[in-house]
């Protein structure tokens, strides 16, 4: 499991160690980190570190003195090394050590942004040192034109520092230009905000240097389960298990209009490892669904005829068919855990349970959160997603999934997961179908257990976020797997799975 602090959480826990002199020491610790990051990385690529150049740009606060005292190290590696300072002031220390190492210093001005982007792009590295945890807002006047030139123009490999500049640590929210990096290296622990849209945009692979902190870090801000986890949560049939007992999913799903809908989310469930799924809904997908997934027992019975252990809603409903809404209404209210996707969202009540996991895209958590009265739309939430499925799942109380390149869970109580094993290729017709239908499949199947949770320090009143997280992260590993670098149809994702799910539950903790 990969733990992630806001900001302040991880000043907190550096504060009785600055408060004990220790700080220079922290930032020694920092800066070793990143030039060693930054050496490893130019190596992979082939790089020669003697004769190779480095820029750094650097703020007035510790992460300028972080980035200095780093490319003060790498000029003593042999390293042609310029700081780029964004102001008149700079860290006094880290400055002095970069000067003793031989570095070239050059101040930034409105009147040089350009010239000195420039410089920077012909550079074998960039760090990037304008501003860490202590930001407020993104970056502005010349560091903004600046880091705009450069991440318009070529250049080398970009280093960011703890976070990249102008990134909020604590949410992921970018408030002007920011530079792109291939690696950020990060102090004390992950940072919420490289985990979270569009934060995780910007972070490239996050590396996370330990300073010292870690025994006083507090509850993670965000967490991501990692396939450890998964092979500790995923279930596995006992030897005497019959069908009814390894779980059966009910599926709400497709109408005569999009019935397709409705068979990706029963191979879904299928794949991930229910052992039955019993379709109810209107004769014409039935039919599609017993020619496409003959193991889908299908009726048109009604949601307290259908003995089940958890509902699949919504995926492929268009809101025609009244009986079919009333299913949606009827599987909500049973109390089963149900996820809840497409078409039953907006006939969802305003306030939900935990055991109801909510999979809206961006657009539809906009109209969900319009719908209780926040006034974004979904630029608003893509800007800050983070923000959004905390809000979402405060008002409703239900259990948010909102899906994206990070796909965010957040449970009622404010517990988060970022999973992000996917590939762009998932975005496709039907994905998020099969994503309902894996997430549905799990909710039948380790709902009840507690114990299970518990024992991987997951709160078990919050195991329906971790739940729909373990739902995602399969989603992602098995689309990865399909699309192997190139296109994918939704299908593949489910034909992909039972392999993925095989390795990951094999993988010793
Ligand atoms: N606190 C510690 O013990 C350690 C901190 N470390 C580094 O210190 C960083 C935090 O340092 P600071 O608190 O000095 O904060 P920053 O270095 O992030 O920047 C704060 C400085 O920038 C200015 N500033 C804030 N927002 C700005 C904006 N939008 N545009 C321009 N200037 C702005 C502030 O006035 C302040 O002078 C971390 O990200 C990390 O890199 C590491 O050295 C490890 C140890
Ligand atoms: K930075």
């Amino acid at each position: 499991m990969i733990s992630a602090y806001t900001g302040t959480q991880i000043r907190e826990a550096e504060k009785p160690l600055l408060d004990s002199g220790m700080g220079a020491v922290l930032m020694q610790r920092a800066a070793r980190g990143m030039a060693g990051a930054a050496i490893a990385e130019l190596r992979s690529r082939g790089h020669r570190l003697y004769g190779s150049s480095v820029a750094v740009l650097a703020g007035k606060g510790n992460n300028g003195g972080d980035g200095l005292f780093a490319a003060a190290h790498l000029a003593g590696r042999g390293m042609r090394t310029t700081a780029v300072l964004a102001s008149d002031t700079a860290h006094p220390d880290g400055l002095a050590a970069f000067r003793r190492a031989g570095g070239r210093v050059v101040t930034l001005t409105d009147a040089n942004a350009g010239e000195l982007a420039a410089l920077a792009g012909r550079a074998d590295v960039v760090i990037d040192a304008l501003l860490g945890t202590g930001a407020q807002g993104g970056l502005r006047g010349a560091s903004a034109d600046l880091v705009s030139r450069l991440a318009a123009g070529s250049h080398g490999l970009v280093v960011a520092c703890d976070v990249p500049s102008g990134v909020d640590a604590d949410t992921g929210e970018a408030g002007g230009p920011v530079l792109p990096a291939d690696v950020t290296v990060t102090f004390g622990g992950a940072k919420a905000g490289l985990l979270a849209d569009p934060g995780a945009d910007f972070a490239g692979r996050v590396v996370v240097v330990p300073i010292g902190i870690e025994d006083a870090l507090p509850w993670p801000a965000l967490r991501r389960l990692e396939a450890a986890d998964l092979a500790a949560l995923l279930p596995r049939p006992a030897r005497r298990a019959h069908k009814y007992s390894r779980g059966v999913l009910g599926v709400v799903a497709g109408s005569p209009a999009y019935p397709g809908a409705a068979v990706l989310a029963c191979r879904g469930a299928l794949a991930a490892g229910v052992g039955m799924v019993r379709y109810v809904g209107p004769p014409e997908v039935a039919d599609l669904i017993r020619h496409s997934c003959p193991e889908v027992v299908c009726s048109t019975g009604t949601v307290a005829e259908t003995h089940v252990q958890a509902w699949l809603v919504g995926a492929g409903m268009d809101g025609s068919d009244e009986d079919e809404m009333q299913r949606v209404r009827d599987a909500v209210d049973s109390g089963l855990p149900t996820v809840a996707d497409a078409g039953a969202l907006p006939v969802m009540p305003d306030v939900l349970a935990p055991q109801v996991v909510l999979t809206p895209h961006a657009g539809e958590l906009a109209t969900l959160l319009q719908r209780l009265g926040a006034d974004l739309d979904r630029g608003a939430v893509e800007a800050s997603t983070l923000a959004a499925v905390r809000r979402a799942a405060g008002l409703t109380e239900a259990t948010v999934l909102l899906k994206g390149a990070s796909t965010l869970v957040a449970s009622p109580y404010q517990d988060f997961y970022s999973q992000s094993e996917g590939t762009p290729w998932l975005a496709t017709a039907g994905s998020g179908d099969v994503l309902a239908g894996i997430i549905g499949a799990l909710l039948a199947q380790v709902g009840p257990d507690v114990g299970r949770f518990r024992e991987r320090g997951i709160d078990p009143d919050e195991r329906w976020a971790a739940i729909a997280a373990m739902g995602a992260s399969l989603h992602g590993h098995a689309g990865a797997a399909a699309a192997a670098g190139g296109p994918l149809t939704a299908g593949r994702i489910s034909d992909a799975l039972p392999e993925v799910w095989g390795k990951v539950s094999t993988l010793s903790n």
